[in-house]
Formats: structure tokens, sequence, C-alpha cells
């Protein structure tokens, strides 16, 4: 029988992710480049606690059209709150239509910028994108060799978005045989991929896996196959190997012809993310999320003629349907213990929405839904936007039954509706890809019908009788596990489940089964912290005898 471990999180006190496993000694003071005295600059007094300030160095070329390249890599990291120095390997002109011409920098020049920044700044993670020649990536790891940094990212630009070929066969095996080995990460796209790999075909998520197991035996620690140029695919699957396991990265295909730089951005996202200490699965899944975000955002708008348009690195600065606060990264484990309110049972015990949510929060609820039917839109929304806040500060998503316009308004992480709800389809693209969706399932084709709508779990019940709950059919154990077994997503049971009987709902060890959600074993009793306090420990128990 499939285990079903409480998530980690929950049994670990938190603590901050480490960077990713060190590559390089940590920077040491690095030899200085003496300058000339006249030039050498009065030295700042440097403040008593320096802010830290997570720095990438992009090595790359120049987008005359500012959608890829170091333009692309400068935005992003400022997106992501990651200063950005940049050493200009090639100067192309390109456009919408594609790559008109393209200048390498004198590697001697390369060799100067990259002396310039690494002995007087100090670089957390260094991203490679376009390296012209075998000459500049040798330039590139002889410096990397004398100024150590914590992480390499290695972006392997051979092949424009636009299908121009950006670096030959000579460079190739510099970077197979010299870079590659440094490289705490090589991300390649399929294309980029097969050349690395002597013109290979690669069709699907197998030859993807395959590709990405040969090319980690090139040295890198990590390498992650983007596949969102696989033909056909319905969604951007990527493929993650750290050479140990293969994880596969789904995400939302945007209808777009805006993904001019997707590749770049995605590697820089890693290499911020890396930098501000994220370990490096959790950087390439917040990358991914950043860049779809960004895609889905800058879907209509226009820049050039061409078919290959720019997006924009900065949406989070113009709308307010993605508040940065708001891009709620969904963890599947949040459904553990999964708090529904309901007002008419708050009234019975005379507590408001909020102190119903705070004791919730404080018995160890997981995730909060604020389920209103019968409450005034305007009271609603004022409750949500106080719960909002509570949920916040306590890092528990806060979601919305059936009123998206109440989540949109109050900036909650989601919205959960039913079969005769909004179609969540039509939610996603009301939210963006940024919020968090559950859709109510009671069979495997509703189950799957919410998995193409892009949402990210199903509320599955009733798996008990129910009087919360009007005319709602009882599925039982069996009708439960058809519908876990046929689910692509996260699934959470509910309906009638309390702290009698939760267990036997979790010792059923249905691996994609990540908690139960309740309503009266809650908020019809007395001490709502109480309740959730003991459903908690029910639960972690029987997720440790499964
Ligand atoms: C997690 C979860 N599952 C199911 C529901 C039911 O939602 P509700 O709006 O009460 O009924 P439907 O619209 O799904 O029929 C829920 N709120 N939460
Ligand atoms: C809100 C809801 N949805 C259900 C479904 O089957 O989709 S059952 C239900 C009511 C759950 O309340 P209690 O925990 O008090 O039984
Ligand atoms: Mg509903």
């Amino acid at each position: 029988m499939a285990s079903v471990q409480p998530p980690p999180a929950l049994l670990a006190p938190h603590r901050p992710s480490t960077a990713a496993a060190l590559r390089f000694p940590s920077p040491t003071v690095s030899p200085r480049v003496s300058p000339s005295p006249a030039a050498r600059p009065r030295r700042l007094a440097v403040a008593a606690r320096a802010m830290p300030w997570p720095h990438v160095l992009t090595v790359a070329g120049s987008d005359s059209g500012a959608g890829a390249g170091i333009q692309a890599d400068i935005k992003a990291c400022a997106a992501l709150g990651a200063y950005c120095s940049s050493v200009i390997t090639a100067v192309t002109a390109q456009n919408t239509v594609g790559v008109q011409g393209v200048h390498a920098v004198p590697e001697e020049f390369v060799g100067e910028q990259l002396r310039s920044v690494l002995s007087d700044m100090s670089v957390d993670v260094v991203k490679t994108g376009m390296l012209p020649s075998a000459g500049i990536v040798k330039v590139l790891c002889e410096s990397l060799r004398k100024f150590p940094v914590k992480a390499l990212v290695v972006d392997p630009v051979m092949v424009s978005t636009s299908g121009d070929t950006l670096s030959g066969p000579s460079t190739l095996t510099t970077y197979r045989d010299e870079l590659f080995p440094m490289a705490d990460i090589v991300t390649p796209n399929i294309k980029e991929a097969s050349k690395l790999l002597g013109d290979v075909s690669l069709l699907t998520i197998s030859d993807m896996r395959s590709a990405a197991e040969s090319i980690y035996k090139l040295g890198p620690k990590n390498v992650l196959v983007k596949g969102g140029d696989m033909p056909d695919s319905t969604d951007a699957i990527d493929v993650f190997f750290d050479g140990k396991e293969f994880i596969e990265l789904r995400g939302l295909r945007i209808k777009t012809r805006n993904t001019h730089g997707t590749g770049c951005t995605l590697a820089s996202c890693i290499a911020a993310e890396l930098a501000k200490g994220a370990t490096m699965l959790r950087a390439v899944e917040a990358a991914k999320k950043f860049v779809e975000s960004a895609l889905y955002h800058s879907k209509d708008l226009v820049i050039g003629n061409g078919p290959q348009g720019p997006f924009d690195h900065l949406f989070s600065l113009k709308s307010p349907l993605y508040k940065m606060g708001s891009l709620h990264k969904f963890n599947p484990d949040d459904l553990f213990l999964y708090a529904v309110t309901d007002s008419g049972m708050n009234k019975k015990w005379g507590r408001s929405i909020e102190d119903a949510v705070k004791a919730a929060i404080e018995g160890g609820a997981t995730i909060v839904q604020l389920r209103e039917k019968d409450t005034e839109t305007r009271e609603f929304l004022e409750a949500a936007k106080a719960c909002v806040e509570i949920c916040r500060s306590s890092g528990v998503p806060l979601l919305i039954n059936d009123r998206v316009d109440v989540a949109l308004a109050s900036n909650a992480d989601g919205v959960h509706v039913g079969q005769s709800d909004m179609p969540a389809w039509e939610v996603r693209e009301l939210l963006g890809p940024g919020k968090i969706i559950g859709v109510s399932c009671k069979t495997p084709a509703q189950a799957e019908q919410a998995w193409k709508d892009g949402a990210d779990y199903i509320g599955c019940g009733g798996v008990f009788p129910t009087t919360t709950k009007a005319n709602n059919p009882t599925l039982g154990f069996e009708g439960l596990r058809t519908v876990c077994l046929a689910s692509k997503l996260p699934v959470v049971a509910i309906g009638g489940i309390n702290a009698g009987n939760a267990g036997s709902v979790m010792e059923l060890g249905l691996p994609n089964l990540k908690g139960v959600a309740v309503v009266s074993a809650l908020f019809n009793q007395e001490c709502v912290a109480t309740e959730t306090r003991s459903l908690r420990s029910i639960l972690m128990n029987a997720c440790c005898r499964s």
C-alpha cells in the first residue's frame, strides 16, 4: 500500500532553504586587479551592516530587439529582486523576425569585462547565454577559476528562438569539455539538446529524459531539458535531472507569439533564485512559474511585425491582477488540513469570520477557504480582505469559494469552484497562472476536465454523508478511490469528515490524496483551535501509519 507521508514542512521546523550545493568555494577575497593609482577610487566607507543584494553576472550577447540576451537577463533579475551585471560576448542585430547580424566581441575584451566585474563586485551566480566562440568559453572558464562564485547556470544558446544558429561546432566541443563540468545546471531546449548530442531526434518525454541523462554525463550537476518547442505538446513540460531522479515540470502552455527570450529568461530566473538562496529545484520551479506568468500577462502585447515578439518581464509593476504578493506558489502539501468556513456556524457560535480563520490557523490548518453562501457581498469582501492579511502573515493560502470577483478584489490566493460555478478555464483567464484554483469533482471525467482547464487541485466528496451541503451525493471510499486514481491533480477529500473518520480516509494510502477538507468538524464546535489541533494530530498519526 502506497504510504502517504505528512508533508515534510509539517514535520520539521521551517528552515530557509540553503543555496544550491556550492560548486565553488564561497567567494573569497579575489586578488584585486590594481587599477592605476589615478583611477583607483577612494575606498568608500562600507555601511557597518551592508544589506545583501543577490547578484547575478550574465555573460551573454546583446539583443538589439531587447527581447532576449543580456537585456532579458537584466530585466528578469530585476523583476526577481536580484542585481544583474553584464559581460557582453557579442552584439547582434536582431528583431522579431530573426537575427540579421552578429559581431563577436574579441575574447581579450570579454576577459577584461570579466575582470572588471569579478574583481570589484561580489557576484553570487554567473549565468551564461550566447558564447560565440571557443576562445570566449575558455576565457570564461579561466575567469571562473580565478574568481570563484557560488553557482554557474549555463544556458547553451546555440539556436535563437527564431531558429537562427548562434554558435558553431567548435564552440560546442569547448562547451562540453570545459564549461559543462563547471556548471551547476545546464538548460538546453530541445534543439540545443539535440545539437549537444550529435543531432539526435528528440520527440517524446522519454527522449527528453534520455537526453537529460546523457547531458548530465558531460559533467553538470543538474540538467533541465526544456520541452516548450516539443512538437505538438499540449502543455509546457520540462525534464529536470539531478543525477538521481527525473522530475517533469508541467506548466501552462500560453498561446502567444511573444516567446522571444523565454530561454534566457528562464535561466536568469534560476540564477536569481539561486543567488537569493533557493535550492536548485525550488529555483527551477520558481523560474518556470515566473516565465509562465510573464507570458500569460504579455500574451496580447504587440512589439514588432515578426513571428517572435518579446514579453514583459516587469508585468507585476502594472497589473493589479499580478500583485507580486499574490503569486502564491501552489504546494499540494498545503491541502493537508483544509479549513472551510461557514457563516451559519460562525453566527451560531458568535464568532466573526476573521476569528474563525485565526483559530483554525492557530490550530494548524494548512489552507483556508471562505465558503460564505449567505453573506452579503460587501461584508464578504471586507472579511476576505481581513483574512487575506491574517493568512498571508502565517503563510497559509486563502481561497474564496465560488466568488471570483471577491477573490480578485481581495487579492486572495485563489478560488474553489464547483460544477455549476464558473468553469475553471474562465477563472484561470481572470486570475492568471499565479493563483490557486480548486474544482469540486465527483467523477473521473470531471477530474480530467479540471486538469485540462488548468486547475491546481480537486475537492472530492462527499466521502461521508453531510448536512452542511444540501442534497450532496455520498461517494464513500470507493468513489473517492475511483476519482483519485483517475486524477492527474492532487486531491483533497471532503464531506462528513471529522476526528472519528479522518484517519481512515488518509489510511486509504491514495498517493495523490493530499489531505482532508472540513467544515463542521472545526466550525460547528465551541473551540475551533482545539478541534483543529486534534484533527491535525490524527492526520499526522494516520499518515505515519499508512
Ligand atoms: C475543497 C472543497 N471541495 C468542495 C467544495 C464544495 O464547494 P461548494 O461551492 O460548496 O459546492 P460546489 O460548488 O462544489 O458544488 C468546497 N467548497 N471546497
Ligand atoms: C462544502 C462541501 N462540498 C462537498 C462536496 O462533496 O463537494 S461536501 C461539503 C460539505 C462539507 O462539510 P462538513 O465537513 O461539515 O461535512
Ligand atoms: Mg461552488
